[in-house]
């Protein structure tokens, strides 16, 4: 089985509540920035993947789903592992499955899906078929 991408974020003083842990939305702003390092390592970007078929319209990947479970809290200044998987590839969706963790201890698990869509200014997304160079690349990580 391929190993995870992984990438380690500090928990900066903005991500905590009053309480001094972590904030629930900031788990997600972690998968949401280790998806796109795991992108950027593979020669993808977040913005402005062309159109397979031509044109003036961009590739984007909405979310359709995201979710996480809490299982110990992380403090301001931990170092946070996020480890990423290709849990899915469908047809025009891809999901994510992140685990958290500080020095070996769990402490979040979470998902993500994606869908591959075509921009069009001011349209609803329209889905597509992942293209075939970028389901290639993201089977690196599939499990
Ligand atoms: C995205 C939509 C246009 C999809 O339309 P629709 O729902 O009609 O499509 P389908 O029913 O055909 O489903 C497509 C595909 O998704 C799978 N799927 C659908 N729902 C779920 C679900 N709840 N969980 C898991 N999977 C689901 C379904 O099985 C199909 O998979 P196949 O592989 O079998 O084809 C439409 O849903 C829409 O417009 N939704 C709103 C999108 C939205 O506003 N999202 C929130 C903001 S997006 C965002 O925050 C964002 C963050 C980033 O980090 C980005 C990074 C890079 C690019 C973009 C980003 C981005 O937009």
């Amino acid at each position: 089985m391929p190993a995870p991408f992984r990438t380690r974020r500090m928990v900066e003083f903005s991500d905590t509540d009053m309480a001094g842990i972590m904030h629930f939305s900031a788990f997600f702003r972690f998968m949401e920035s280790a998806e796109h390092a795991l992108l950027r390592s593979l020669g993808l970007s977040v913005f402005g993947i062309n159109d397979p078929d031509g044109g003036d319209a961009k590739i984007s990947f909405p979310r359709v789903s995201a979710r996480c479970d809490f299982h110990s809290p992380a403090r301001c200044e931990d170092e946070v592992d996020i480890d990423v998987v290709v849990q899915k590839l469908g047809t025009t969706s891809v999901t994510y499955g992140f685990h958290l963790s500080r020095n070996g201890e769990e402490l979040a698990v979470g998902e993500m899906t994606s869908v591959c869509c075509r921009l069009h200014d001011g349209a609803k997304p329209q889905p597509i078929p992942i293209p075939a160079d970028i389901v290639a690349l993201l089977r690196r990580y599939a499990q």
